[in-house]
């Protein structure tokens, strides 16, 4: 048996199986390409500070040891659920948690954000990461959160499992934390690109086997964050992200067909990536995540309306008034058509943005699209 099911097995909260029916399968649907009744939608972060009941939960709490928590994950994943009627949920947790299971240390500094105390200095340091990473023992916590979310959401809306790209999280490695130019860890492509082959390669391996843990747990889909691909120039997105993201979905979707498992959606959020659009539309994902700076009719154009799109309102656009909001949804809905299309904002909901506006939002797309079906 797989340490994973060994894990999950002991405790029946944890027990990924007979999870209750899926009511609302729009989001799948549209994932998949096929013809839906509305637009469904979703938004990045949508667990996250704009929520008073969020700031709450998490009030006085270590960032981290929240992720390490099923039931704070449960929570957290449901809470945006309990006042919108988002198609699908995110499960709480982070990219960072993968650099921290192959060895790494990782705070959530208030006011700074992630932080690694002992990044990456130079290839040598690759000593340091775990040589084989054990992903049951090391994220089996998040295999849990999963596991009793899905239960939690009474098959209400599908469960979204994700995880950073290698670049991100190797550019995060090297860099300690947030950066402008990332050119600490872009001085690996251009000094060491041996190294940095290596070291991706080693992320990608983990990854893979993490995508996979989460869908035997009960993700539904998988979205892959490469939320670093803006500081890349074409020629460096091709040699160093295009074909790990390639790898990680082809490996996924391979081995979850050997195993006799469901397909599961996957998408691709590569922020900033304009110039990799129509590559990443032909990487094996089912959905490309779009970022607010891609035309939604030239991104039809460009993938040739063969993939699903998710996306890309300017989540700045939520500091507009709701009637504005709902008029900048259905410019959106009609440049993307109907079809293959998930409605999501072009990166992550802001902490100090008005709850009600992200209602706003989601109203906005039900109802227009709802409309534009008929
Ligand atoms: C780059 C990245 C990270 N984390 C993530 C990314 C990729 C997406 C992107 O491009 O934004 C992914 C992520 N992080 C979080 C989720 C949960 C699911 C959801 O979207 O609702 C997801 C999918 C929770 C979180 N992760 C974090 C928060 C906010 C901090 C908190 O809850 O205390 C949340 C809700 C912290 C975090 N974690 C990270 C950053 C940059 C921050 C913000 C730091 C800050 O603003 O102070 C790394």
């Amino acid at each position: 048996m797989d340490p994973v099911d060994i894990v999950i097995m002991n405790n029946d909260t944890f027990c990924p199986k007979d999870f209750p029916e899926l009511k609302n399968d729009t989001f799948l649907r549209a994932a998949r390409g096929e013809e839906t009744p509305y637009v469904p939608v979703w938004c990045m972060r949508q667990a996250g500070r704009y929520l008073p009941e969020f700031r709450e939960s998490r009030a006085g709490k270590d960032f981290f040891e929240t992720c390490r928590s099923p039931d704070a994950c449960c929570e957290l994943t449901l809470q945006p659920l309990r006042r919108f009627p988002f198609d699908a949920a995110i499960i709480f947790s982070d990219i960072l948690v993968v650099p921290q299971a192959m060895g790494m240390d990782v705070e959530m500094v208030a006011g700074k954000g992630p932080t690694f105390p002992d990044p990456l200095k130079g290839p040598e340091d690759l000593q340091r990461l775990r040589p084989k990473v054990d992903v049951a023992a090391e994220l089996g916590y998040v295999f849990n959160a999963i596991t009793l979310t899905r239960h939690k959401l009474e098959g209400k809306v599908p469960l979204i499992g994700f995880s950073g790209a290698p670049w991100t999280l190797m550019s995060y490695m090297i860099e300690g934390g947030g950066s402008q130019t990332h050119s600490k860890a872009k001085r690996w492509l251009y000094a060491h690109p041996e190294a940095s082959h290596k070291l991706l390669s080693q992320l990608t391996d983990v990854i893979v086997e993490y995508l996979l843990g989460q869908v035997a747990a009960g993700a539904q889909a998988l979205q892959v964050f490469e939320s670093h691909t803006g500081c890349l120039g074409p020629a460096e997105f091709k040699e160093f992200s295009l074909p790990y993201l390639r790898d990680i979905a082809r490996r996924v979707k391979d081995r979850l067909k050997e195993s006799s498992q469901d397909n599961v959606p996957m998408i691709v959020f590569a922020k900033d990536g304009h110039y990799g659009l129509e590559d990443l539309s032909q990487s094996h994902y089912d959905v490309v995540g779009l970022d607010w700076t891609i035309d939604p009719r030239s991104a039809r154009e460009r993938t040739g309306g063969k993939i699903s799109l998710q996306g890309n309102m300017d989540p700045c656009a939520l500091y507009a008034p709701k009637e504005r909001i709902g008029e900048i949804v259905k410019k959106m809905l009609e440049g993307f058509g109907l079809r293959g299309y998930i409605a999501n904002l072009g990166h992550g909901v802001y902490p100090d943005m008005d709850p009600e506006h992200v209602g706003a939002f989601v109203e906005a797309v039900h109802t227009h699209s709802q409309k534009l079906c008929k």
